[in-house]
């Protein structure tokens, strides 16, 4: 099951995994766009159902993996994709936008953490957790302090977790992308440029100088190291963060 595999990332990891030979469940707030995808993902061949979910809604996560597991007859990867990406100044934070970023962001990751684990103990197997950070969850990025703590707080929770669960045969493990060309990141973009009076280009370039590889990345480059964790190669690594952001960071 990807989480906010409507559009974007979440997308592009959807097509991935039924590329691989994975039955995938969308779960996304947006039913039209999840829609989309599986007939997308159908046409090429793949096997996938759309779920309506919203992840900062614990029953509504559990609803997902429960009908992801009955349609599709088993449930072995979670992909807790979905998240926000508000541009806040520090000062401009109100209590109201904190709850909603770390309640899609850091309890909806959580929500997919409890709900996987408690379907994998039911169906009697381990099975694979792997969470969205971002680069901006590694280093802290201006403008995004909201969206930067959610993000060092996803990494934190999935060390946690992989400790936690490992016994039971269950890799948590994270993916941090780049400056990735989607939705969020243009309007993330637009909404830099615009309050530096600047251009929507101005604003992505702020962020994608410091890309050691020179280009901005695909959803694919991302899906590409999902597909990794998801699959058995990945199976000595866990509490990991995989950075797929062109050489942003290193470490
Ligand atoms: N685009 C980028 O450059 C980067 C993105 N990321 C992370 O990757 C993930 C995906 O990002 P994008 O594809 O760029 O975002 P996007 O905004 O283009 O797509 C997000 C998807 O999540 C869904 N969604 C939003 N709130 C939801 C909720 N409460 N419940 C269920 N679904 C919900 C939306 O309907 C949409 O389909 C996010 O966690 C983001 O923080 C990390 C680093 C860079
Ligand atoms: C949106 C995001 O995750 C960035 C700028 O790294």
């Amino acid at each position: 099951m990807v989480t906010g595999g409507g559009q974007g990332i979440g997308e592009a990891i959807s097509k991935r995994l039924a590329n691989d030979g994975f039955a995938v469940a969308i779960a996304d707030l947006n039913l039209d766009n999840a829609n989309k995808v599986v007939s997308e993902i159908e046409a090429d061949g793949g096997k996938a159902i759309a779920v309506k979910t919203d992840v900062s809604d614990r029953d509504s996560v559990f609803n997902a993996v429960n009908t992801a597991a009955e349609k599709l007859g088993g449930f072995d990867v979670i992909v807790n994709n979905a998240g926000l990406g508000p541009t806040t100044p520090i000062d401009t934070i109100t209590p109201e936008q904190f709850d909603t970023v770390y309640h899609v962001n850091v309890a909806g990751t959580l929500w997919g953490i409890q709900a996987a684990h408690a379907k994998f103990k039911e169906l009697g197997h381990g099975g694979k957790v792997i969470n969205a950070t971002s680069q901006a969850g590694v280093v802290g990025n201006p403008n995004l302090a909201l969206y930067s703590g959610t993000k060092f707080a996803i990494r934190g929770i999935t060390q946690v977790a992989a400790r936690d669960l490992a016994a039971e045969d269950i890799t948590v493990n994270a993916y941090a992308p780049g400056i990735v060309k989607t939705p969020m990141m243009y309007d993330i973009a637009h909404r830099v440029g615009q309050n530096a009076g600047k251009s929507d280009e101005w604003g992505m370039q702020t962020f994608a100088k410091d890309i050691t590889l020179g280009r901005l990345s695909e959803p694919e480059d991302v899906a590409n190291g999902v597909g990794f964790l998801a699959g058995p190669d990945s199976n000595y690594i866990t509490g990991q963060t995989l950075e797929v952001d062109g050489g942003m960071q290193f470490h």
